[in-house]
């Protein structure tokens, strides 16, 4: 496995976006929170685990060597479960550690799909007095939103299909792949 892939590679059908576009967009993207940023003290991010946390710590490390001081802070929800479509019903896991009032505070998504669980976010983080919410995700699928949700700094707008990889899971699978991609139709009803 010296090549760089890894023992589940081989069940993907093709790749969405590569671990080179995947690098070049977050240095993109940081560059671009950094200058609307320019006047904070400090950005709070806020990522949402488990998606997220491949691209938060690219994303963190990014915006750390162009921006203002860097503050980490995670919640896990959950609305997809072990299934391939939203449940609809977002469930807490963990909440933030601290107040967030008068912060700015960037969320950092890996994939806004139905736009469900970051809908449901946004009032709740809204509800605890940030000063701004900013919203930075990875990957939308626009053909898939079932609401319509302000995401100011996106990566790539991708097909509706159902994508692993870089954090993102089906059945808690193939997070470490260091790509996005699809997965082969015979994977799904597997184990
Ligand atoms: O726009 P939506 O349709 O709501 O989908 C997006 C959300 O779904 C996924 O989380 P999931 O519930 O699978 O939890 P996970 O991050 O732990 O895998 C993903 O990481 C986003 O948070
Ligand atoms: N893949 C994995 N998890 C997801 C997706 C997806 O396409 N959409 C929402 N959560
Ligand atoms: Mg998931």
């Amino acid at each position: 496995m010296a090549d760089g892939t890894t023992w589940h590679s081989s069940d993907i059908d093709h790749v969405i976006v590569s671990e080179e576009q995947i690098r070049d967009k977050t240095a993109e993207l940081a560059k671009q929170v950094a200058a609307d940023h320019a006047d904070a003290e400090s950005i709070l991010l806020v990522g949402v685990l488990k998606g997220a946390v491949m691209f938060m710590a690219d994303f963190a490390r990014a915006l750390g060597r162009v921006g203002p001081p860097v503050e980490l802070e995670f919640m896990a929800v959950s609305s997809y479960g072990q299934g391939t479509t939203s449940s609809g019903v977002v469930r807490i896991l963990k909440d933030l550690d601290r107040d967030i009032a008068g912060r700015h505070v960037v969320v950092v998504e890996d994939i806004v799909d139905s736009g469900l669980t970051l809908s449901w976010l946004l009032k709740y983080l809204e509800s605890r007095s940030a000063a701004r919410v900013d919203v930075v995700a990875l990957l939308r699928k626009p053909d898939a939103l079932k609401v319509s949700i302000p995401v100011r700094y996106v990566g790539f707008d991708i097909p509706s299909e159902f994508v692993v990889g870089y954090g993102l899971d089906y059945a808690e699978r193939y997070r470490d792949l260091p790509f996005v991609g699809v997965l082969k139709p015979s994977v799904y009803g597997r184990g």
